[in-house]
């Protein structure tokens, strides 16, 4: 359940209401007590039940339409490898590269200005805070304006392909700011919005796995989670065969802190609630990792499977669709080593881990500590992070103990 705390603050207001004196009697201040309590426990009831629905509301259609403008850009880049010369060299400058070497897509840009002006039509503007991964730096520049434009364009478009939003075309200007928005901090107070606008561009410019991943801190603590993950089957990613094209693909995952996960299509289907696995059996395993072996030890993981009696190879897909899979069941492991140095960030984690948590599972540091949200744009962690269901965890902290305890001994 959805916890609620009520301030000293919110004691103390509805103290100074109420007529204390001198002549006040010690009785009289029990039954206050009391009446107090009563009013708290009622107002935890309200909070709990209405919590976060508007936000849910907002971030899901957010999330949907960042996912519908990202396929839009990817069917071109695909098809960009059958185009003329010219053409295809036109596309590939939707692919760009930023100060730090990894990719940038026009899909980023323009992901990451829809889900933050959906998200300020939805809500309340005025107190609105969005930590997410983009920066229009290098779209001021003056090689930046062409594709600028190319983004307003793919913006208003799928705005305007929802009729809720009319037809009021967002200037450069309004593209430039929604995307600033982004800038925020975060931190352990208030409510902050964390932004993948693409996670796994690595995979999306493949063709394979990416996701929008959008989750709500409040007070430091992850309260809503949204995973969307456009190419990811509707059925499990075990028994998915890419050749067959009867099979459904594009999931939304979300969860509220204390309602459970749901998994529906991006299409819109009736959502059902998931699970992670009960497996208890790790020889049954089958664990997921980064198709990027620069993101991840994949050494590592293998000996601490090695170590568990895990039979099956590791399932190696882009993006948070990790977590997404693991919450509805189709493996029972994710294991994340980056390489040394490496700091990771909020938006890489705070969805996924919300969806894997309330469907049950465990997401930790390689020391078995919860992911702290709070601590503005980075997590910092001990080693790695780990995740998995409730039984399966003390076998795999034990594994992961020992094969980093070697592999410091044979440095
Ligand atoms: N050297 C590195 N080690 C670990 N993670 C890295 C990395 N370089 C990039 N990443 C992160 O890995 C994310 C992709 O995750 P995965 O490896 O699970 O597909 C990237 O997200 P973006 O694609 O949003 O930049 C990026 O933040
Ligand atoms: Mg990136
Ligand atoms: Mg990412
Ligand atoms: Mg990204």
């Amino acid at each position: 359940m959805a916890t609620f705390t009520v301030s000293s603050g919110t004691i103390n207001s509805l103290t100074r209401t109420l007529p204390l004196t001198k002549n006040t009697k010690p009785h009289s201040l029990f039954s206050l007590s009391i009446s107090l309590t009563l009013k708290a426990s009622k107002f935890t009831l309200r909070a709990s039940s209405m919590s976060y629905d508007k936000q849910l509301a907002a971030a899901k259609k957010a999330a949907s339409l960042a996912a519908r403008l990202c396929q839009v850009i990817l069917l071109l880049i695909i098809s960009a490898s059958f185009l003329k010369k010219v053409q295809k060299a036109l596309l590939q400058a939707d692919v760009q590269s930023k100060s730090d070497k990894s990719p940038v897509t026009v899909a980023d840009y323009g992901s990451q200005a829809v889900v933050s002006v959906v998200l300020q039509k939805e809500l309340d503007s005025a107190s609105f805070s969005l930590v997410a991964e983009e920066d229009s730096g290098d779209l001021r520049k003056e090689e930046g304006k062409e594709t600028l434009q190319r983004i307003m364009k793919l913006v208003n478009e799928t705005l305007t392909s929802d009729e809720t939003y009319g037809n009021a075309p967002l200037s450069e200007e309004d593209v430039l700011a929604a995307i600033d928005s982004g800038r925020s901090v975060g931190g352990p107070s208030g409510q902050h919005w964390v932004l993948d606008p693409i996670d796994g561009t690595k995979g999306f410019v493949r063709g394979d796995q990416y996701a929008i991943a959008l989750a709500l801190l409040d007070e430091g603590k992850a309260v809503l989670g949204v995973l969307a993950c456009p190419n990811l089957p509707l059925s499990s990613v075990a028994s998915h065969n890419p050749q067959d094209p009867q099979e459904k693909v594009g999931c939304l995952f979300y969860a509220q802190v204390g309602s459970g996960t749901y998994m529906q299509s991006l299409d819109g289907s009736t959502p059902i609630k998931v699970h992670v696995t009960d497996l208890d059996n790790p020889e049954e395993a089958a664990f997921f990792e980064s198709f990027e072996a620069a993101h991840s030890l994949h050494d590592l993981s293998s000996s601490i499977a090695k170590k568990l009696g895990v039979r099956a190879p590791p399932v190696r897909i882009d993006s948070q669709a990790k977590y997404g899979a693991l919450s509805r069941g189709d493996g029972a492991i994710y294991l994340r080593f980056p390489h040394k140095g490496y700091r990771e960030k909020i938006w890489d984690h705070a969805a996924g881990y919300l969806v894997v948590a309330e469907a049950g599972g465990v997401v930790s540091d390689a020391a078995g500590n919860p992911l702290d949200f709070s601590r503005g744009r980075y997590l910092d962690l001990h080693e790695g992070i780990i995740v998995t269901n409730q039984k399966l965890m003390p076998a795999l902290l034990k594994a992961v103990k020992e094969s980093l305890n070697e592999k410091a001994s044979s440095l």
